[in-house]
C-alpha cells in the first residue's frame, strides 16, 4: 500500500470498516496528482511549459492547460470530476472543540465541575490542540457555567494545548486571568438583537467593550479569539446581510483578535449562503484568521464546512457528539458533531492530528453522563459496525 493509500489513523477499528474508510483517502491521491499536474504536464512531450486549471465557461467545465497555450503549445486535458472537486483543498485542518463550552452551556442538569474536567482530558488525549474550556460569564445568565474557574484551575494543562474562555467584559477577563488564563475569546452578534438578548448590549457598545478587554489581554500577552454570531440569521431578524458580518469581523480583527470564528448560531445556513458570507468577510480578514462555526440546525452542516475549506479556510469548530445551542437562540440545535468532521476531513485526505477511535470515547463518555445517545452519525455508525 503506497503513503498516499494508507489507512486514515482509525487505529484498531476492525478490518472491515478500515477496508471501507480506507477506500476513501484516494481523494489524497487526487489532490496530490493534481498538484504534480501543476508543475509538469505529460501530454504534449514537445512542451515543458507548467500547467493551470482553466474554467471554461462555455462547457461548464474545468480543464488543465498549458500556462504557454497562447504560443507553442495548445494542450488541453479536460480533468476528472474528483480532481475537479478536491482542488485546492487544505492539507491539514485544525480543529477548535467547543464541545465543554459552547457544549454544555445550554443543559439544563448541572454537569459536575470533575466531569467537565475529565471531557477535557479526554478531548486533548485524543489529539485536539485547542479545547474551548469554559466561559467567564454572569452566572445569572449562564448557570451551567458558574464553576468556570475551578474547571480551569482543575485542567492538567498540556504544553502546546489551547484551552480559551470566553469573557463577555473586564470582569470576565479579570477572574479568567486569575484562574490562569492563557488564552480568551470575545464573543460580538452580527445582529442587533441577538447582541441584546446575549450580552444585553448593542453591536456597537460590545466593541466599545471588547476593546477594553483586547487591550487588557494584550498587556497581559494572551491571545484573543474573536466570534462574530448569527452570521447567517437571527431568531428575530432572518437573514442578515453579509456586510454586518463582514463589520463585525473586521473591527474585531483590528482590535487584535487573531482568530476570527464566524458562527451560524441558529444554523440555517447552507453553501450558497455561506459562500457570499464567506467573500464579504474576506475583504477584510485574511483567509488563514478565519475560523468557521457551524450548528447543524437544517442538517447543513458539513456541507457549508467542506464550501469553505474550499474558499481557503482550514480552522474548524466542532463540538464532541454534536453537542450544544445557545441558551439565547431558541430553536438552535448542537454544533456540527468533530467526530463527523473527522470523519469528513479524514476522508479527504485531509490531516487533522485527530484519533476517532479515542475522540469516539469522549463522545462516549459525555453522552452516557448526560443520559443520551451519541449526537454523531459517524460514531452511531462505526458503534454498529464493532458491536
Ligand atoms: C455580558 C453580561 C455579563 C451582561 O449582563 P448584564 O446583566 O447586562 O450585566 P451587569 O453588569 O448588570 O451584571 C449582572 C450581574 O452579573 C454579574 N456579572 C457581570 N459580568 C460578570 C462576569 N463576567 N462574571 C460573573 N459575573 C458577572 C454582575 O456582577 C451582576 O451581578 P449582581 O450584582 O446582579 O449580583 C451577560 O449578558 C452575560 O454574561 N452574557 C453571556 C451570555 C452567554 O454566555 N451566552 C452564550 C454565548 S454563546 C455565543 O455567544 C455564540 C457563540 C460564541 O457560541 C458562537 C455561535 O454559536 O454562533
Amino acid at each position: 500500500m503506497s503513503s498516499l493509500e494508507e489507512p486514515l489513523g482509525l487505529g484498531d477499528l476492525p478490518k472491515l470498516s478500515i477496508n471501507r474508510l480506507g477506500s476513501l483517502s484516494s481523494p489524497r491521491a487526487y489532490r496530490r496528482a493534481a498538484a504534480d499536474d501543476r508543475s509538469t504536464h505529460k501530454y504534449n512531450s514537445s512542451c515543458s511549459g507548467s500547467t493551470q486549471m482553466v474554467f471554461h465557461g462555455n462547457s461548464h467545465e474545468w480543464h488543465q492547460q498549458c500556462r504557454q497555450a497562447d504560443a507553442s503549445c495548445d494542450a488541453v486535458e479536460l480533468r476528472d470530476l474528483p480532481r475537479k472537486v478536491m482542488w485546492d483543498l487544505p492539507s491539514f485542518v485544525k480543529i477548535v472543540e467547543v464541545g465543554p463550552r459552547d457544549g454544555l452551556q445550554n443543559e439544563k442538569g448541572n454537569v459536575p465541575t470533575s466531569v467537565k474536567i475529565q471531557l477535557i482530558h479526554k478531548l486533548v488525549a485524543a489529539g485536539l490542540s485547542v479545547v474551548e474550556a469554559t466561559s467567564f460569564v454572569s452566572p445569572k445568565w449562564v448557570p451551567q457555567l458558574a464553576d468556570a474557574k475551578e474547571v480551569l484551575k482543575g485542567i492538567q494543562q498540556v504544553p502546546d494545548v489551547r484551552y480559551p474562555v470566553l469573557t463577555p467584559n473586564l470582569r470576565g477577563f479579570e477572574a479568567a486571568v486569575a484562574a490562569g488564563a492563557k488564552e480568551i475569546a470575545v464573543f460580538a452578534s452580527a445582529s442587533e438583537s441577538f447582541s441584546k438578548s446575549n450580552i444585553n448590549c448593542t453591536i456597537d457598545e460590545s466593541l466599545v467593550r471588547y476593546r477594553d478587554v483586547t487591550a487588557a489581554a494584550k498587556k497581559h500577552g494572551l491571545l484573543i479569539r474573536g466570534y462574530v454570531s448569527c452570521v447567517i440569521g437571527c431568531p428575530v431578524e432572518g437573514a442578515i446581510d453579509p456586510s454586518k458580518v463582514a463589520y463585525v469581523a473586521k473591527e474585531l480583527y483590528n482590535m487584535g483578535c487573531s482568530e476570527i470564528s464566524l458562527g451560524d448560531t441558529i444554523g440555517v445556513g447552507t453553501p450558497g449562503s455561506v459562500a457570499a458570507m464567506l467573500e464579504a468577510v474576506m475583504s477584510f480578514v485574511p483567509v488563514d484568521k478565519i475560523a468557521v462555526h457551524f450548528h447543524d440546525t437544517y442538517g447543513q452542516a458539513l456541507a457549508n464546512i467542506l464550501v469553505s475549506l474550499q474558499m481557503g479556510i482550514s480552522i474548524v469548530d466542532s463540538s464532541v457528539s454534536g453537542l450544544g445551542g445557545c441558551p439565547y437562540a431558541k430553536g438552535a440545535t448542537g454544533n456540527v458533531a468533530t467526530e463527523d468532521v473527522v470523519y469528513m476531513l479524514h476522508g479527504l485526505g485531509i490531516e487533522t492530528n485527530v484519533d476517532l477511535n479515542k475522540l469516539m470515547e469522549a463522545g462516549d463518555y459525555i453522552s452516557k453522563h448526560l443520559g443520551r445517545p451519541v449526537g454523531s452519525k459517524t460514531a452511531a455508525a462505526l458503534r454498529k459496525l464493532t458491536t
